[in-house]
């Protein structure tokens, strides 16, 4: 169980969406420290839209995004990188870099303008690739790492920047159930062991009611938000597709197809 904390991420009657285009509206939740969230819904619905407007890579259309109870807009761009780090489904430019030089940095944020690494730096780097299984990679070239291995990089480099959230769309594409499980258990670890507050988007719904503090599900209209338990009592998941073609099992918190 996620020991929950002060208030990190608060978001009120959020619009998003692209110039004109309006993808989600009425979008309310709140984030504690220590708490993962996953976030699910259809294909289109507006996932990855909110989890960049969220990450700042795309301005809301309205509504409040508060960061530890502070208009989002306000941080400088500074102050933002030490407090939110944010993992996105493109691959990253600098896959030529070792793993520990990627992950390295993570610590950018903190180091001088000569980016010399301090004690502190150096352990953090250190934590991030003990957390996740990559000690024996750290010499390698990214782009010779497997999916699911570059991606245990990109989170470590996340884990490395220290922010209080941190946001990641889709971790868990083209992995295997296998890999999926580990990184979703090592995200809940990071939020769970280290007080971080952490959101994603993911089509595994079945794995996020088993490992998520919360769910928020993008459905087009009331966006319910919750612990899984009580969204699964509110029979919230039996609407998410249309009943034709699969019904969700209550009893199981999964999916079953109509045969
Ligand atoms: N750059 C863009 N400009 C305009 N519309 C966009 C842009 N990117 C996405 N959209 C539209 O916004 C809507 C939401 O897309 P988004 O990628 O956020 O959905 P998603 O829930 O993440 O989908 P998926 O599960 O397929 O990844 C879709 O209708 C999509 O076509």
């Amino acid at each position: 169980m996620a020991k929950v904390g002060k208030n990190i991420l608060s978001i009120k009657d959020l619009t998003i969406g692209y110039n004109s285009k309006m993808v989600a509206e009425h979008i309310n939740f709140d984030l504690e420290t220590g708490m993962l969230c996953g976030v699910v819904g259809i294909n289109g619905i507006g996932k990855s839209t909110l989890l960049r407007t969220l990450g700042g890579f795309q301005p809301k259309l309205s509504g409040n995004i508060l960061l530890k109870e502070q208009n989002i807009e306000k941080y400088t761009s500074s102050n933002l990188s030490k407090e939110l780090s944010v993992v996105l489904t493109e691959q990253p430019a600098s896959k030529n870099l070792t793993v520990q030089e990627l992950i390295a940095l993570g610590r950018q944020p903190y180091t001088n303008w000569l980016g010399s690494l301090t004690k502190e730096d150096k352990q953090q780097i250190e934590d991030s690739l003990d957390a996740f299984l990559l000690k024996d990679l750290r010499h390698r070239k990214c782009h010779e790492l497997s999916d699911g291995q570059l991606q245990r990089v990109l989170v470590a480099r996340a884990m490395a920047q220290d922010t209080s959230l941190i946001l990641l769309d889709e971790p868990t594409t083209h992995l295997d159930l296998y890999h999926k499980v580990q990184i979703l258990k090592m995200l809940q670890e990071l939020s769970h062991e280290k007080q971080k507050t952490i959101l994603f988007t993911t089509h595994e719904i079945d794995l996020a009611i088993q490992l998520c503090d919360r769910i928020l599900i993008l459905d087009g209209k009331e966006h319910p938000f919750g612990n899984p338990c009580e969204l699964i009592e509110q029979k919230h998941f039996n609407r998410l597709f249309p009943s034709e073609m699969v019904q969700f099992d209550a009893k199981t918190g999964s999916f079953k197809v109509n045969k």
